[in-house]
């Protein structure tokens, strides 16, 4: 029996909308409760170097509140390290961040920084954290994670995401269903995440050895009409339609 495959509810563009006026609401933390409420396995939160969105308020507000677990996004910084030995979160992603992007474009470039990335894994697997790198599905950035002493990679799923025509979709799913088998056999955990939506999830999930699946934009797009509840719903009935495939 396949082992069902984890959402993970990324709610940084709760907090775009919040910060895009200042406001208190829409409250994160809110979208968060209500997303677990809904049948997330885990509440993914992103709070960058420029905190566009999400504030440290909302980290350590969820880190009280959240009753399932939180995954942090960081960047690898000394700053970000010290947060996150502050709050001291179930799980760290550690992604790269380029102020100018609008979203993450890419994988961490684990192969070209292994000693900083190796020391950076081994100060949050020192305060428990489950350290996971958000990398491209490259078998060099693969055997670089393991070599860091990561015991989690997540797959970018974005080049498939954003693939503009059937054959370069097809390539790009081909290639991070590759990753996926190469990686476990390496004895990762691996997750994937970054573009998924509501129309090219399901094939995603299908993957055999896929640990969890991270979601944010298209859930909360969605949420904007039918709530954040019926949302996640939605996308945990495509995960567990994939997981009966
Ligand atoms: C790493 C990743 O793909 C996302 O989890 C990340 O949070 C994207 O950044 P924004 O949320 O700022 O779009
Ligand atoms: N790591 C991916 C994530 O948390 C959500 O990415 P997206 O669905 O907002 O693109």
């Amino acid at each position: 029996m396949k082992p069902r495959v984890l959402l993970g509810v990324n709610v940084d563009h709760v907090a775009t909308l919040r910060q895009s006026r200042g406001t208190r609401y829409p409250d994160p933390v809110q979208a968060a409760l209500l997303a677990e409420e809904a049948g997330a396995d885990g509440i993914t939160i992103h709070p960058r170097e420029d905190r566009r969105h999400i504030q440290d308020r909302d980290v350590m507000l969820m880190r009280e509140m959240l009753n399932t677990k939180m995954n942090l996004e960081m960047a690898v910084t000394d700053a970000m390290l010290a947060f996150a030995e502050q709050v001291r979160p179930q799980c760290v992603c550690l992604v790269p961040e380029k102020r100018e992007e609008l979203t993450t474009e890419g994988g961490l470039d684990v192969a070209g920084q292994e000693e900083k990335v190796a020391k950076a894994c081994e100060r949050l697997a020192a305060i428990g954290a489950e350290v996971s790198l958000f990398i491209d599905a490259d078998k060099d950035q693969i055997d670089a994670a393991v070599r860091c002493g990561a015991p989690v990679i997540e797959i970018h799923t974005g080049h498939y995401a954003e693939a503009d025509n059937p054959a370069e979709v097809d390539l790009a799913f081909l290639k991070v269903a590759d990753g996926v088998e190469y990686a476990r056999k390496k004895g990762l955990i691996v997750n994937a995440g970054h573009g998924l939506h509501y129309h090219n999830t399901e094939r995603v999930a299908a993957i055999p050895g896929i640990n969890e699946l991270n979601i944010g934009h298209a859930i909360i797009a969605r949420a904007l009409f039918t709530g954040i509840k019926e949302a996640v719903r939605d996308m945990r009935a495509i995960l567990d339609r994939a997981h009966q495939e």
